[in-house]
């Protein structure tokens, strides 16, 4: 699966500390990052990670992309519910593509412990589909 993830300043350790405690199920699958979340997850929690532009240079917008193409599996985002942003457009353009595309999107901790939860159960065959029907219909095989 590709898991995305994202956290402002002031939930960054925290998402940080998820990422190590669940490092085990997180090594198990592809994670994009926007820049400076990424840098972190890389830096302190040792996980490879796809890292796109900071988030207000773009790299919500770029995971949005992700989320149109139906390349993302599930957001973990872990907003600042406090905090004003210059870049909200882009934060509400990536959540509104998310509910376009059906993908599962944590905007805080503990929606994020049931979404790995449910990753480690296997509770996303269904998006494996999604996947398997993107392939065959790049191969020009459907009728
Ligand atoms: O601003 C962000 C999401 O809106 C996060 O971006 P960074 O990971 O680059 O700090």
């Amino acid at each position: 699966m590709n898991i995305a993830l994202i956290a402002h300043d002031a939930k960054k350790e925290e998402l940080v500390n998820f990422v190590i405690a669940y490092s085990g199920v997180f090594g198990r699958h592809t994670v994009f990052a926007t820049g400076a979340t990424g840098a972190m997850i890389v830096e302190e929690a040792k996980l490879k990670v796809s890292r796109l532009k900071p988030g207000p240079l773009g790299g919500d917008q770029q995971i949005g992309a992700l989320v149109a193409q139906n390349e993302i599996d599930a957001v973990i985002f872990l907003r600042d519910p406090l905090a004003a942003l210059a870049h909200e457009p882009d934060v509400t353009a990536l959540l509104r593509l998310c509910d376009v595309q059906c993908v599962p999107v944590a905007s805080n901790i503990a929606t994020a412990e049931l979404l790995v939860k449910s990753l480690e159960r296997g509770d996303f065959a269904w998006r494996e589909v999604i996947h398997k029907y993107k392939v065959y219909k790049r191969s020009g095989t459907e009728g």
